[in-house]
């Protein structure tokens, strides 16, 4: 006999459904959220992980399943001082109840009643809890890193960075991200994918001009999966963020130029360069990890971006490059402080040492870099994806104190070529580099500084 899954369902004795069979209740998927959450804050368990951890053990949970416990494991994390304040309690129970009410919209009542008539919900709310869930006590009397979200070892130096600013900065990362798409004009333009996928609730970026994006949701709501589509599938769009977008254009490469993207990663920024170049010059992709090169190979397949040429380590398989590159684009390792919106885990796990050694990194990385520019105009780009100005504007500055040869451009000219002037500002401390933040750009938050070789 073949078991439907309905009836699979209702035999398991041991599973985590509610009895309608089909979906978790909401006190089921509360009570995973809360189990994934001690795997995270008490085991260390990066988020990701986790949840597939969670999701292997409870094989019969659907994808809406998955998406809301997702969503309510990301929301805790996301806010997790801010939610432990008011709850008076850091417990996974308590951010997992906190996320639900605080962020998921859901109210007091309906927990109670959910958790009534749910076998596998948590065990039912305190009196003192659902005081604290109806909001005795108020953010307002907190102190303002907890208002920000932002750990309290990194608060100082957030705070000297954005200034009365920093608290919205800090409660901007907590906001669930959109989902950005790049459309690849190698092979499309942004009307005609803005057509065909018009079903998915898809909108023009408001900075980006080759860039759409799905706003994020509320609720359980779940974002479309782009993947399967046609578009994608024939290397019409990538995904890719909209901050992300912005740094690649800014490179400003022209067509017919020799670009090296030194620290490429998986590529989603030479892909971006060679579509702005045209697919006319050539990029070099660089990684100091082959495992994390390897995906290019394929997506720049796939985006017809034939100017791509993938150079593994060692570095000496960069020898015949030295002094001849138009431009060198350094995406820096950094703390990722600008992406803790989808990667919230991140944010608690960071540490000062975490932080001196990707300094440590940056140093080398751009002292590495730097012989590729050819001399006599060609240009040094350093971004990363991190707000902090240890990791952004002090280790520019402190490369051209030591590179005589180097001087800091103004970012400014290009950005308003490229984007216009009624865009959205980022953030200059200088007038020269650019910092994009949620706050600002409603990006994720990247910096951005491009330096001319003059000998
Ligand atoms: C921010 S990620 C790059 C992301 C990538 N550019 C993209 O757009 O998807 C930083 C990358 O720098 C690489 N990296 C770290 N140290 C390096 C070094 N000394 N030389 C070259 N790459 C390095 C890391 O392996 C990592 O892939």
């Amino acid at each position: 006999m073949v078991l439907t899954a309905d009836i699979y369902l209702n035999t398991q004795q041991n599973t985590i459904f509610g009895i309608s069979g089909k979906f978790m209740r909401l006190g089921g998927r509360i009570q995973a959220a809360a189990e994934v959450l001690g795997d995270i804050l008490e085991r260390k368990t990066p988020a990701t992980m986790a949840l597939r951890d969670w999701g292997k053990k409870h094989r019969f949970a659907g994808s809406k399943d998955r998406s809301a416990i997702g969503n309510y494991v990301h929301d805790a994390l996301r806010s997790k001082s801010s939610i432990g304040f008011r709850m008076a309690s850091e417990t996974p129970r308590a951010l997992a109840l906190g996320a639900a009410v605080f962020r998921g919209g859901h109210t007091v009542d309906d927990l109670i009643k959910e958790f009534a008539e749910d076998q596998h919900a948590p065990s039912k709310l305190s009196a003192e809890e659902q005081k604290r869930l109806k909001g005795s006590i108020q953010i307002d009397s907190a102190p303002d890193w907890i208002k920000a979200d932002v750990p309290e070892w990194l608060w100082p130096m957030f705070e000297t960075n954005f200034d009365e600013m920093a608290v919205a900065e800090g409660q901007a990362l907590t906001a669930r991200p959109p989902l950005d798409l790049r459309v690849n004009t190698i092979k499309s333009k942004r009307d005609k994918v803005l057509s065909s996928l018009k079903a998915k609730g898809l909108k023009k970026t408001e900075i980006s001009p080759i860039g759409l994006r799905v706003e994020a949701l509320e609720g359980d709501a779940r974002l479309p999966n782009v993947q399967i589509e046609p578009e994608y599938q024939t290397g019409a769009i990538e995904i890719q963020d909209e901050g992300s977008q912005i740094v690649s254009l800014l490179v400003d490469a022209k067509p017919g130029e020799k670009v090296l993207d030194y620290c490429a990663g998986g590529g989603g920024k030479s892909l971006a360069l060679a579509a702005d170049m045209e697919n006319k010059g050539q990029v070099f992709g660089f990684d100091i990890d082959k495992r994390r090169l390897s995906p290019l190979y394929q997506r720049a397949q796939r985006a017809g971006a034939s100017v791509i040429e993938v150079r593994q380590p060692p570095s000496e398989s960069l020898k015949d490059l030295v002094g001849k590159m138009d431009r060198v684009l350094v995406d820096a390792p950094c703390t990722g402080v600008g992406t803790w919106r989808r990667k919230p885990d991140a944010k608690w796990r960071l540490s000062e040492d975490a932080l001196e050694r990707r300094n440590n990194e940056q140093r080398s990385v751009l002292k590495s870099a730097k012989g590729f520019v050819k001399p006599d105009g060609g240009l040094l780009f350093y971004v990363t994806c991190s707000m902090l100005a240890e990791e952004n504007e002090a280790q520019v500055y402190a490369f051209l104190e030591e590179n005589e040869n180097f001087t800091l451009l103004s970012a400014g000219e290009v950005w308003e070529e490229k984007f216009g002037v009624n865009a959205p500002k980022p953030w200059s401390a200088d007038g020269c580099t650019l910092t994009l933040t949620p706050a600002a750009t409603n990006t994720d938050g990247f910096f951005f500084a491009v330096m001319e070789r003059t000998k």
